[in-house]
This record gives C-alpha cells, structure tokens and sequence, in this order.
C-alpha cells in the first residue's frame, strides 16, 4: 500500500500552481455526453476520480480521446448503454451526475449508488425529489438507482436541504427538458456556477447559478463546445494553509480570489498576511498563529473541504480554537489521528474544541479521506521528526502530483510504493 514518508521542520517556501477543479471537472465531464457533437474540456486535473470518470463514459461508449494530460475530446454520439455498470463507479460521488445526465438526453439511467468519501451518511433524497418533480419514476434496487420518464416537463422545485450534488444533478436533466424549471434553496459553489456556465456554452438557458434560485428553460438538444475548468478552491485553500501550518511563505497563483473570500478571512485572523492580486495570493505565516472560531457552511461560507486543513492549523495555535461541522456529520476523525502527533483536542457532538500546542511530533498515521488526508500531509510537514501517511488513495483521488507541488516548495515527502521503500525512505530521512 502506497504511504508518504515525510520529514518536517521546513517552512514551505516559493509557489505553486493550481490545478482545474475537481468538483467542477466531474460535474462537466458527465454533462459532457449529453451533446451529439464533440465537446473539448480543458484544465482537467489529472486525479484518480476524474480518469475513473472518463473510464466509464468510455465504458457506456462515449467517444473519448485524451489530447494531453489535461485537455479531452468527449462525443456522446455513439452512447450504447444506459446502464452504468463500471465498479469505480460505486467509489466516487460524483457518479451520480450520470442520472441527470442520461435522464436529461435518454429519459432513462440506471446508476450504482455513489461512494466517495466517508464523511456522513450521505443521502440522495433531494436529488430524487428533483428527477420526479420533473416527471421521472426512481427505484433504488440492488444498490442501483434507476429513474425513467416518459417526459420531463419544467417545475417549481423547492430543495429543503442546500446540495451541491442535487442542485447540479437536476439543473442538468432540468436543461433538457420541456418548458421553465425554477430551482430555489439551491447551492452557490463556484463549482456550480462552472457546470451552469459549461452548459450554456453547450445551448442551455440557465440562469441564476451562483444564487438561491436557477431559472431554467429547457431546450431540446446540445450542441458541442470548448470549455476550460475553473481552477480548484480546495486545492488553493489547502496550500494557503500549508503556508499557515508550515510557518511558510507561499504565493499560489491560477486561483479565483473571489473563490477564496472565507478561507482568506480566517487566515487573516489567525495571524497571516495574505497580498492579493488577480489571480494569485501569497500568504506569509506567522511564528505562531491565533486560536479561531470556523463554523462550515454553504458557499459562501468556509467550506467543509477546508475543515481539517483549518483543524490541523488550530492544532498550531495559541489558545483554544471552536470548530463546529454542520454540514457532515463524520468529518472529525482526523482529530485521533492529530493526537498521536501530540495534538490536544476533544470532540462534543458536531463541535471540537482544539487547544493548539507549539509543535507536533512525527508519528504513524492514516489518512481517513481525501481532506483529512491532505490536512495530515501538511501537519507531519509542520512536526518534528518523520511522519508516516498510509492509505494515501484517498488523496491521490482529488489533489494532482501533491508530493511533487510540496517538494517544489522545499518539503522534505516521498511517495513509497511499498514497505520496503518506505523503510529505505525512512533511513534516508532519518
Ligand atoms: C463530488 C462533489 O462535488 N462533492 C462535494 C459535494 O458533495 P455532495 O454533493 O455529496 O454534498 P451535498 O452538498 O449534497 O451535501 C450537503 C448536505 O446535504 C445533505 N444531503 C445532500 C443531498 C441529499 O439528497 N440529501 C441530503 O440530506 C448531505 O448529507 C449534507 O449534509 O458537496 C460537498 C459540500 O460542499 C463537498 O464536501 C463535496 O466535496
Ligand atoms: C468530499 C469530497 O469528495 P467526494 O464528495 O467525492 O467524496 C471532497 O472533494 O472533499
């Protein structure tokens, strides 16, 4: 099993460039098979759930060509299957953007349930509400989701809970339907704002992304289009972070600063300084930072993916920081694994109280999902000594070459394969 071996001390210093969004990219490439001509995608990370996605496109026979590591020519012409059947599909999220997208062309999709990270239960109620207020008959069977409609027909559709996931899913089967969709309480991420924007590009006529409310008009078919995905927020906020944890100094360019609002504002108040232009920021850590309180919200609020990289700072700080999740429920368990770096913490609830130490010390740990991975990452690069991450899977699935980006910036982090490199790793760092 693949592990990062680390040795920690150095501040990260110099800069680094981000990649296009994960969230937004997968989002996209689903979309993508909806129109009969070719659609060319550009700034696609090269992460583990991005090509998993493009396998199984291919796999329902979508002609997929790879021009280079980051850009895809996707035609949805030659479609054959409706029914997704590749395995990866039952480990990441996002699968369950094929539903809106079949549903929306073929009035038919018949999809595993989704995966993706162990953060909370995770249900996909909102998205059904959605496809049968539209006029679609959902089962869950089997562990697959299957909906059909004879017609799909514009509606008033109220989500009762805000969801990235069911606001992109039924905004996608909603554009290729009959007549007005309006969506209210939907989600405002700029990942959603992107997928609108790419169907457009596409000849949808959605309006409103970015708000509580999307004004759909549904037209009968798309045409093909080049798009370039918009560069990743959580990969941003993770290395601003990694100036923060690190005591670094880091200037992260190909960012949207707008993007960037409520993880800046938090950096600030725990002692950084961040100078802010077009499309960069550079963010200078202090010897020691400030105790916070971070509440996860919605956009525009501080994102749930920034949740365990702003936890790994708190642990840093001086004073007592109050970090409440109220958007997953499981989201905490980096926290244990925190405390074996001598971290003091204790969780109540969906509330953990975090008394920062002045150092971490390097330790055996694992990564418990994509987010809280990355967060550990950059706590054994802050602690004294070697730090050892396995199941680092998780991940590869969502930040492109991260071990290389770090090194770039001067951390001391090997990639092993297996054990016996990882023993040699150790040798050498030690
Ligand atoms: C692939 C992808 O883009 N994943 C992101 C997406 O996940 P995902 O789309 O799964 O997250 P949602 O925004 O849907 O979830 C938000 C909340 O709504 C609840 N809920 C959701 C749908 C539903 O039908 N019923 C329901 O109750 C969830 O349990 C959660 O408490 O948004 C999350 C919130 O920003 C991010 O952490 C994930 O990285
Ligand atoms: C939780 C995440 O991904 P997923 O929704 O795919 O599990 C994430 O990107 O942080």
């Amino acid at each position: 099993m693949a592990q990062y071996i680390m040795k920690g001390g150095n501040p990260l210093v110099g800069e680094v460039t981000i990649s296009g969004a994960k969230n937004a990219a997968l989002g996209i490439l689903a979309a993508s098979v909806m129109a009969d001509e070719d659609v060319l995608i550009e700034n696609l990370p090269d992460v583990r759930d991005i090509n998993m996605m493009l396998e199984a496109i291919r796999e329902i026979g979508a002609e997929v060509t790879r021009l280079d590591t980051h850009t895809v020519r996707i035609n949805g012409k030659s479609i054959s299957a409706l029914s997704v059947e590749s395995e990866n599909m039952k480990r990441i999220r996002a699968s369950y953007y094929l539903i809106g997208a079949l549903l929306g062309k073929y009035r038919w999709a018949d999809v595993p349930m989704p995966g993706g990270c162990d953060i909370g239960q995770r249900p996909i109620d909102q998205h059904l509400k959605g496809f049968t207020a539209l006029g679609g008959e959902a089962e869950l069977v089997n562990g697959r989701i299957c909906v059909a409609a004879k017609r799909l027909r514009g509606e008033h559709i109220f989500f009762d809970v805000v969801s990235v996931g069911a606001t992109i899913n039924v905004m996608m089967a909603a554009a290729l339907s009959e007549g007005r969709t309006i969506l209210e309480n939907v989600a405002k991420e700029p990942h959603i704002v992107d997928v609108a924007n790419f169907l457009n590009s596409m000849g949808a006529n959605i309006k409103g992304a970015g708000t509580d409310v999307i004004r759909i008009v549904g037209v009968p078919r798309f045409h093909g289009t080049t798009y370039s995905i918009i560069p990743d927020q959580i990969e941003a906020g993770t290395f601003m972070f990694a100036a923060a944890i690190t005591r670094g100094d880091i200037r992260v360019k190909n960012l949207i600063p707008k993007h960037m609002e409520a993880i800046s504002a938090k950096l600030y108040e725990m002692g950084c300084e961040l100078v802010e232009s077009d499309d960069e920021i550079r963010v200078i850590g202090t010897p020691r930072l400030r105790a916070v309180n971070v509440k996860t919200l919605p956009y525009p609020g501080f994102p749930t993916d920034m949740q365990p990289q702003v936890g790994t700072a708190m642990s840093l700080a001086r004073g007592t920081s109050v970090l409440t999740e109220s958007i997953f429920e499981s989201r905490y368990r980096y926290l244990q694994e925190l405390r074996r770096m001598g971290a003091c913490n204790k969780v109540e609830g969906n509330t953990a109280i975090i008394s920062g130490v002045e150092k971490l010390s390097g330790a055996e740990i694992k990564a418990c999902d994509l987010r809280a991975g990355a967060a550990l990452v950059l706590a054994g690069l802050a602690a004294d000594g070697i730090t050892t991450i396995s199941d680092i899977h998780f991940i590869q699935r969502g930040y492109e070459h991260f071990e290389e980006k770090l090194r770039a910036l001067g951390a001391v982090i090997e990639l092993a394969e297996n054990e016996r490199e990882a023993r040699k790793f150790k040798l050498v760092a030690g």
